[in-house]
């Protein structure tokens, strides 16, 4: 007879993002996990957990409210929780981007208090915390807090960390670096200054390393972690655009100049990466692996169609480019934004 005292219950929300689904395909194969997930309802959510329904607990709710929280923290172990609005629409909408990250955190921190006050609760918080690291981009979780200006997505996770760190639960944060997965080709592109250092980490390292989080609680309660996929994950952002760009069958990114801001964004390494990853030893997967997961996702046909529409697709791609329009337009306050101020000589040759 199964024994239903020993089975850990979890609760996961943002269960089909591109973190969660990973960190909710490790969950599943611990059989003593008794997993429970709160989404949103959406197609995308509907039809990526609908495989999963007869084996965890699906609840679809909004985590902005607090009722719909409250009846889902009762009586849990433990909580993974990922839901979140993310760039580009945490800086579309800011206001909902509040009301999700910051008011969701704060209605499953209460409701975990009241209904679970055991939980360790588990949070997904980002690099972007550091904000503007390209002069200085070895990072510690020491150093100051201080998103980039108008980084409202990087705000509403410095202010979830102090939430948490107030709480009376037992807690633990991850900043994750660059998580590379399904995320969609985003007029963001042209807002990371192409000699970022940036360390990735895959989704599937991520996943596994909230999932071994839960029996190490006691190494990691009460700390915040950097967490990245190490040295073999390393690469610049005009590197790794390149790299994607011709998986995409789109050639080299030639941009002109100015396409690409040149400060204001956020990444860099993780100095202290290695910290997490002694104790979780979840890294498994490199750069290379990730090359290789984005081939598995494209058809030869498609690459052979976007090679063929390549000029049109860049050109349609640089339309998108903020930094780009506002260098065109002159739009003085936006160039202070995105780029560092010029010699004279400089501007000349760009503008000849
Ligand atoms: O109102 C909402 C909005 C979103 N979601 C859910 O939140 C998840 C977000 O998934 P994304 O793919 O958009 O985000 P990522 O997996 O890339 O984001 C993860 O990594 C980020 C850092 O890279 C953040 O830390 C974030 O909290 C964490 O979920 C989805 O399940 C979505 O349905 C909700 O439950 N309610």
């Amino acid at each position: 007879m199964e024994n239903k005292i020993s089975r850990k219950k979890i609760l996961l929300t943002g269960a089909s993002g591109t973190v969660g689904f990973e960190t909710l395909q490790h969950l599943v194969q611990h059989t003593d996990y008794e997993i429970t997930v709160f989404d949103l309802k959406t197609q995308n959510s509907v039809q990526k957990l609908a495989p999963f329904r007869s084996r965890v607990e699906i609840i679809y709710g909004d985590i902005s409210n607090r009722e719909e929280v409250l009846k889902v923290a009762e009586n849990k172990d433990v909580a993974i929780h990922l839901a979140a609005i993310i760039p580009p629409l945490a800086d579309i909408d800011p206001e909902m981007a509040y009301s999700v990250n910051v008011r969701g955190t704060e209605n499953l921190i209460y409701a975990l208090e009241k209904n679970s006050p055991d939980c360790y609760l588990i949070f997904s918080s980002s690099i972007s915390v550091y904000g503007d690291r390209i002069k200085n981009p070895q990072i510690s979780i020491t150093d100051i807090l201080q998103p980039s200006p108008g980084d409202q997505y990087g705000e509403t996770k410095v202010l979830c960390e102090s939430l948490i760190a107030k709480s009376k639960l037992s807690w633990s944060i991850f900043r994750l670096a660059a998580i590379m997965g399904n995320h969609k080709i985003s007029k963001l592109m042209f807002h990371m200054p192409l000699d970022t250092p940036m360390e990735i980490c895959t989704p599937k390292d991520t996943g596994r390393a909230f999932t071994k989080a839960i029996e190490n609680q006691k190494k990691l309660e009460k700390q915040i972690f950097n967490l990245g996929g190490g040295k073999d994950c390393v690469i610049t952002y005009g590197s790794f655009l390149d790299k994607m760009f011709a998986e995409f069958g789109l050639g080299k990114a030639d941009f002109p100049q100015k396409a690409f801001a040149e400060k204001n964004f956020h990444c860099g390494i993780l100095k202290d990466g290695e910290d997490l990853n002694n104790i979780l030893g979840f890294r498994q997967q490199n750069l290379n692996d990730y090359f290789e997961m984005v081939r598995q996702k494209i058809h030869p046909l498609q690459k052979k169609i976007t090679f063929i529409f390549k000029s049109i697709i860049k050109k349609w791609l640089l339309s998108q480019s903020e930094p780009y329009q506002a260098f065109k337009k002159g739009n003085v306050k936006k160039m202070n934004h995105f780029f560092n101020p010029l010699e004279k000589e400089k501007l000349e040759t760009i503008l000849l």
